[in-house]
């Protein structure tokens, strides 16, 4: 099939590069030219296991990559992979998908041919039907359920897994109106169920159903965190290893033993904002949603309780304290909504000086603290440190050993349990 996507961030170059892995042949539309002439060039964007092979091999061939709308014309299908960020008040904003799906409109009154459009990006529900559709048939001339077709498939891939979980998800998600849209992305991931033996799950839902799926997704794994973190806080009082705990409560089928990894809270780009675009959109049609306004409230908590535990063993003033790993989750480097940030803001507060150190995310944390130090390994940051405290876990901080030690003073807090307990460092986790 002949695929374009408009937006070509971790989504759309993920999606992009995977559909064209797939056999389709698929166009990049993008406003960024640095981002265009890197996939152009056969060269991943973003930092993504796995992505730099399919870019390098299909890169300038059957995935090409453009500034300039006009190349949707040469598609039947485009996906609307574009940012929907929050507001300060935590409310979606539509504004950059709406400029989008106008261009595209836009785009598409030149041609006479039927087109799907495809909403990617993460929106509340009715967002799809009642903003973009009519903003796409608006600007195109095209009616809808004739020659403009519209769907919703939401993405559920992780940042540092993005590859992997596309090519192997869980679940497809069908949001559609018509049987025309269902088969035509029944065709689009037909590639994909032949690798995986037609075996994964395809939910055919309405549209509205579909982009609250991706919410209530995402609310649950958010609020799952949160609750293993608050158990994990109430066991760290009772003296209880969390991690105990959770490997137990794991095992019953009904709860699952994956996200009960308690520590310093969830970041990135979707949690936080994703939670807070729903809680702000039932709040508007007059619903109280406490539960996920707890969740929220729990991990906002988590940076602090962990400042708290250095504070407890050492009067940081004047000292030099390590932060280890800066990216929101290990795999990536992502700072967006990562704990690290209240970690060094609450550090600087206490007037810490602070070294950090991350494999690849310390070039984009320096945009938001362009003035602490950042050491070139985990090493350096600690051999002069005061303190240290473990914020990603990042597979290598594991395998930190006499380094540890050599600490100027070696007391460890640990926001992963990356760290192992052991004779020589004074250690302390978050909620074991
Ligand atoms: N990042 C994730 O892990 C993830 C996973 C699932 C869903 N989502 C959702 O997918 C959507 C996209 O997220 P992302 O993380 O890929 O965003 P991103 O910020 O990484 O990328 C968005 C891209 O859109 C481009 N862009 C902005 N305005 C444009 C325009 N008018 N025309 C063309 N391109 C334009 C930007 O230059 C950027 O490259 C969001 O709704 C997000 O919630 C993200
Ligand atoms: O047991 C756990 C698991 C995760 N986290 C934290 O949770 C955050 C999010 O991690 P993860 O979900 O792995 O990464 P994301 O890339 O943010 O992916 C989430 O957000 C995406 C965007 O919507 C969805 O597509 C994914 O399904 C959803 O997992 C990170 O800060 C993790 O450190 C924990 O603290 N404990």
């Amino acid at each position: 099939m002949r695929v374009s996507i408009i937006g070509s961030g971790y989504v759309g170059t993920t999606l992009a590069a995977c559909l064209a892995e797939f056999g389709h042949e698929v166009v990049n539309v993008d406003i960024d030219e640095s981002i265009i002439s890197q996939i152009e060039a056969g060269d991943a964007p973003i930092h993504e296991p796995g992505l730099d092979e399919l870019i390098a091999e299909h890169g300038g061939n059957r995935l090409r990559a453009t500034t300039d709308y006009e190349r949707v014309l040469e598609t039947d299908v485009t996906f609307l992979a574009l940012p929907t960020p929050s507001d300060e008040d935590g409310h979606i904003n539509t504004g950059i998908i709406e400029a989008g799906a106008r261009t595209l409109g836009e785009t598409l009154a030149e041609t006479d041919e039927t087109h799907l459009v495809v909403t990617k990006s993460t929106v509340v529900p009715g967002t799809t039907e009642d903003v973009l559709a009519p903003i796409v048939a608006d600007a195109s001339g095209k009616t809808l359920g004739e020659d403009l077709l519209i769907g919703m498939n939401p993405e559920f891939l992780r940042e540092g897994s993005a590859v992997s979980d596309l090519q192997d998800p869980d679940k497809l998600v069908f949001g559609v109106n018509e049987g025309e849209a269902a088969s035509l992305l029944h065709e689009l991931y037909a590639p994909l169920q032949e690798e995986n033996d037609s075996e994964i799950p395809v939910v055919e839902t309405g549209i509205r159903e579909a982009e609250m799926i991706k919410y209530a997704n995402n609310a649950f794994l958010a609020s799952k965190i949160s609750l293993v973190n608050e158990l994990g806080n109430i066991c760290k009082e009772f003296g209880v290893d969390a991690y105990e705990v959770a490997d137990a409560i794991g095992l019953d089928d009904r709860i699952g033993e994956r996200f009960l990894r308690s520590g310093v809270g969830w970041g990135g780009s979707c949690f936080p904002k994703d939670t807070a675009a729903i809680i702000t959109a039932a709040q508007e049609v007059g619903y109280d949603p406490q539960l996920l306004e707890a969740a929220v409230g729990v991990n906002e908590k988590q940076p602090e309780r962990l400042l708290s535990l250095l504070d407890d063993r050492t009067d940081v003033d004047g000292t030099q304290i390590a932060v280890l790993g800066l990216s929101f989750k290990p795999g990536t480097d992502d700072i967006r909504h990562s704990r690290a940030i209240p970690v060094i803001e609450g550090l600087l507060e206490r007037g810490a000086t602070v070294v950090a150190y991350d494999p690849v995310a310390a070039e984009n944390m320096q945009e938001r603290f362009p003035d602490i130090e950042y050491a070139d390994s985990a090493s350096d940051a600690l051999s002069d440190a005061d303190g240290a405290v473990v914020v990603t876990d990042w597979d290598e901080f594991a395998a930190l050993d006499d380094e540890v030690e050599a600490m100027k003073n070696p007391i460890v807090v640990d926001g992963r349990r990356v760290i192992t307990r052991r004779e020589g460092i004074e250690y302390d986790g978050l909620t074991w």
